[in-house]
């Protein structure tokens, strides 16, 4: 649904976060608000988003505070299929395979949190990044 062109307008495939500060929020979003499926909407619509949204703001900030870079780092049991390159859309560009159910994730399963390596990794691998600390002068605590 997230992925609809006739819903999100024609650069629906496009990870864009700026669609959620411009005018695509009012001509899309606000004029349609079902169109956004992860906390619905209406009169059941989650009552926890907004706690919800301050906690992964708080989490990304304090991330982001300790981190100078984060990267991609494909591993092959994240990498889509070979054969999604000949598709058309995002797909032919992914750089890790997601699944879904409602929505987009990555996949880890209990054996891949334990292991430290690579060896024993379920095909849909999670998704790994690399990441630089900067200089413990810098993290604020
Ligand atoms: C990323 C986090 C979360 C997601 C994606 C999420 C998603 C949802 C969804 C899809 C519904 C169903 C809405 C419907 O039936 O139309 C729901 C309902 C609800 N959520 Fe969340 N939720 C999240 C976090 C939270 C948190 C942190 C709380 C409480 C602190 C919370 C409390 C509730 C409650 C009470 C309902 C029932 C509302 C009702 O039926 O009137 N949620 N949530």
């Amino acid at each position: 649904m997230h992925r609809r062109t006739d819903l999100w307008g024609p650069d629906a495939l496009e990870f864009d976060p700026d669609r959620w500060l411009d005018e695509r929020m009012q001509k899309y979003v606000l004029r349609n608000p079902y169109i956004f499926l992860p906390f619905n909407a209406g009169p059941r619509i989650c009552l926890g988003q907004n706690f919800a949204y301050n906690q992964m703001s708080f989490m990304l900030i304090r991330l982001l505070q300790n981190f100078s870079a984060i990267a991609l780092s494909p591993e092959p049991a994240m990498c889509p299929p070979a054969w999604w390159a000949e598709k058309d859309g995002r797909q032919a560009i992914e750089r890790f395979k997601p699944r879904h159910h409602l929505t987009l994730y990555a996949h880890v399963s209990p054996s891949d949190m334990l292991s430290s390596h690579l060896i024993g990794f379920s095909s849909q691998g999670g998704m790994w990044v690399k990441m630089e600390a900067v200089d413990d002068a810098e993290v604020i605590q």
